[in-house]
């Protein structure tokens, strides 16, 4: 019999849904279901946006869930394209991400993932957040997720696009943020 406990995500990107089940099933009785709810992302700060998110996300399920946001951001231009990554990146691409910093002494740039748990409608959520530094290079390795291709992951010489999904998963903003979210969850049991 399994006594996983179990969590919805409500996210419409299969990728992200798929790291998440490779990195809790490391040895973590946290089963996902997830769901692809049409919530509107407000703009804002990454915590703002991931808040109102997740807020949304249980009152439309009427009850618990989390969701996640993932910011991208260029430190030549303090922090942005941030929270509003995806529509820079369906705009410019992997090329055009490039351009955007010619010009600017420094491509440093560090991905940030909010995980939002909320323990359903009308409860704030609580926010774990993980960070994973880099920098913006010329696109390398499969196009599979997102920017993958253009992020350099702290000294490993390589694109997160370039890794096995398990070395991804061992360093990413994305795993580091979800250990802080299981860490959460564990003391619930209690
Ligand atoms: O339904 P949700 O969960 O919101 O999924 P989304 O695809 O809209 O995701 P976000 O709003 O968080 O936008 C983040 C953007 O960054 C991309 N992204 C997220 N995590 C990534 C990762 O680990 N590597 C590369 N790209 C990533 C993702 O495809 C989006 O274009
Ligand atoms: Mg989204």
């Amino acid at each position: 019999m399994s006594n996983a406990k179990k969590l919805v995500f409500v996210t419409g990107n299969a990728n992200k849904l798929k790291e998440v089940r490779a990195i809790l099933a490391q040895g973590q009785a946290i089963e996902i279901d997830s769901q692809d709810l049409d919530i509107p992302e407000v703009q804002g700060t990454t915590q703002e946006v991931a808040t109102a998110k997740c807020k949304r996300a249980a009152e439309l399920l009427g009850g618990p869930c989390i969701t996640e946001d993932t910011a991208l951001c260029f430190e030549a231009l303090n922090g942005l394209p941030g929270p509003y990554i995806k529509h820079f990146l369906k705009s410019l691409g992997h090329d055009g991400l490039n351009t955007l910093l010619d010009g600017f002494p420094t491509r440093a740039a560090w991905a940030l993932c909010t995980f939002a748990y909320s323990a359903g409608p009308g409860s704030e959520p609580l926010l774990f957040e993980g960070k994973t530094d880099g920098q913006i290079v010329p696109p390398r390795g499969p196009p599979v997720f997102g920017w993958d291709p253009i992020f350099e992951a702290e000294n490993t010489g390589k694109t997160y696009a370039e890794m096995p999904s398990e070395e991804k998963n061992k360093i990413s903003h994305r795993y580091r943020a979800l250990d802080k979210l299981r860490a959460y969850l564990q003391t619930l049991e209690k």
